[in-house]
């Protein structure tokens, strides 16, 4: 016990602690259960820190471990991407001529009555019908431009009828000052500030401040895969989460777009929380300009910092040095952007222009994206082609390998596969479990996939061994039980809340 630990209820010495967020105590069951009614709103396993680097971010108080529910809330606003077929503005799905019926009262297209009344509608809908004209969307195959403002309006909204929700989002990082240089800030003049006061004849809202909300979007807006298109949603405190390529917590959203996001991996207490902002399976450089881009970073994480990505060498060319079997890699990657910025060889003292490096990788990256989809011997065509040039766990070969690993057996059953195929698939499928658990362990849909696919083929191997009298069906069982087990342990997200035991 902590010397100065008092009892939240009566100030007596505290022995015990919430189990929840570790940082209130109690003398006794009962006192923490007389506290817990009011204590229960703020109970949660982290703190909100600021610094003047990252902003606000989160911090664990108390250790969790994979799968323990770190946040779990409803959006603060939700609303169409910017570039978005027309989608009904209660729900989020998409319309065509067939299931859109246009709201009475402003004539935005609804999929149905209930839509038509359902809250989130409310700020367009009064701002168009204040503006006299209602809406008329006849096209429901092409994106529409009217849908680019309509997130922004209703964060707007709130700020006009709504200011505690507004207090929440005008808080949220818009790094104006930076893009004011981009070409997208310009495009937002144009498109959605202009729209705004031409289209719905809003006087209230200067230039500056709809600008400002479209960067708070455009930062702190998370895409909710739960329609086709997906919609985006800004959330409270899981939009102050930081960014790390080697995130330790995972997301996902509940089906009505609340969002759940949960430890996954092993996290100390006052370890920092994050997720990963981008495609943690893209390269270091790609990964790193597309988080300067669309967030205004230049991301310094440890994988980020460390060039051989832990070991995994994901970004690595091999060394062209005759018999060398070295790996090529820059000093590190915040130079690599530098003209006269190398890569060096691990092994041998030669190292390689940069630049020379990215033509190379920008040419293997063109063959990737002309390839024809779901193609075995394509997938393997590229993988021997490239091999001279690529490290063995090379980002492009882990789209590949993924692809690969997926495809065998795919058309018609495993069953119809070679014996050689179906080792190839789980070999395949064990090397690239290994890697991304050390690159991406929070990352359930992945590993989730991978060890999917790892069952199967191990099933498969086990099946004919026992049909060719080589293995008891005990082997077949474990081996099944192990990797059914572990798919099983991964996809599960605990989702319940409740009084945390004292500890
Ligand atoms: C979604 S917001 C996170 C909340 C934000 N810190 C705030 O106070 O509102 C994303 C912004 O946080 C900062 N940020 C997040 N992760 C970062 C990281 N790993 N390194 C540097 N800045 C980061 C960047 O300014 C980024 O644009």
């Amino acid at each position: 016990m902590a010397e100065d630990s008092k009892c939240e209820i009566c100030q007596k010495p505290a022995p015990q602690k919430c189990s929840g967020c570790h940082t209130v105590h109690y003398c006794s069951k009962e006192h923490q259960k007389v506290a817990w009614k009011s204590h229960r709103k703020v109970c949660k396993p982290f703190m909100i820190c600021e610094d003047e680097f990252l902003g606000r971010y989160l911090v664990a108080t108390k250790p969790l471990k994979p799968g323990d529910v770190v946040i779990k809330e409803d959006p603060l606003i939700w609303g169409p991407s910017q570039i978005t077929v027309p989608v009904c503005l209660g729900c989020g799905v998409a319309l065509s001529n067939k299931t859109a019926r246009p709201c009475q009262k402003c004539g935005w297209p609804m999929c149905s009555e209930i839509c038509q009344n359902s809250p989130s509608h409310i700020p367009e809908c009064s701002y168009t019908t204040n503006r006299g004209d209602k809406v008329s969307i006849k096209n429901f195959n092409i994106p529409h431009p009217s849908y680019q403002c309509i997130t922004v309006l209703r964060c707007l909204y709130q700020k006009q009828f709504l200011s505690n929700v507004w207090n929440k989002i005008q808080l949220l990082e818009s790094h104006c000052k930076e893009r004011k240089l981009t070409s997208s800030y310009q495009q937002d003049k144009r498109q959605i500030v202009e729209f705004i006061k031409r289209f719905f004849k809003i006087d209230t809202f200067s230039e500056e401040e709809i600008l400002k909300v479209c960067g708070i979007v455009m930062i702190n807006a998370h895409e909710v895969p739960l329609n086709e298109p997906p919609h985006i949603a800004i959330y409270e405190t899981t939009s102050m989460l930081e960014h790390s390529c080697r995130a330790n917590c995972a997301k996902s959203f509940t089906s009505k777009g609340g969002v759940l996001v949960s430890a996954g991996t092993h996290i100390e207490k006052g370890e920092h929380l994050s997720i990963c902002y981008t495609d943690p399976l893209w390269g270091t450089p790609n990964r790193r300009h597309h988080l300067w881009e669309t967030k205004f970073f230049w991301c310094n994480c440890s994988r980020c910092s460390d060039s051989t990505e832990f070991g995994t060498y994901f970004s690595a060319v091999r060394c062209q040095e005759k018999d060398c079997k070295g790996y090529l890699l820059p000093k590190s990657f915040q130079e690599d952007s530098d003209l006269n910025a190398r890569w060096y060889c691990d092994v041998c003292p030669s190292s390689t222009s940069s630049v020379i490096v990215h033509e190379t990788l920008d040419n293997i990256g063109r063959q990737l994206n002309s390839m024809p989809k779901g193609i075995l011997n394509v997938c393997r065509v590229f993988l021997r082609e490239n091999e001279k040039y690529l490290s063995p766990n090379h980002y492009y070969f882990t789209d590949v390998k993924f692809a690969l690993c997926q495809l065998i057996g795919q058309d018609s059953g495993l069953q119809t596969v070679s014996d050689e195929e179906v080792e190839f698939k789980a070999k395949l499928c064990r090397q690239l479990i290994d890697m991304m658990k050390i690159l991406i362990p929070a990352e359930p849909r992945v590993l989730g996939i991978l060890l999917f696919e790892l069952h199967a083929a191990i099933s498969e191997i086990g099946r004919r061994k026992v049909e060719a009298g080589l293995g008891g069906p005990d082997d077949l069982q474990d081996a099944l039980m192990v990797s059914v087990f572990k798919f099983l342990w991964i996809c599960l997200e605990k989702q319940n809340s409740f009084v945390p035991k004292l500890k």
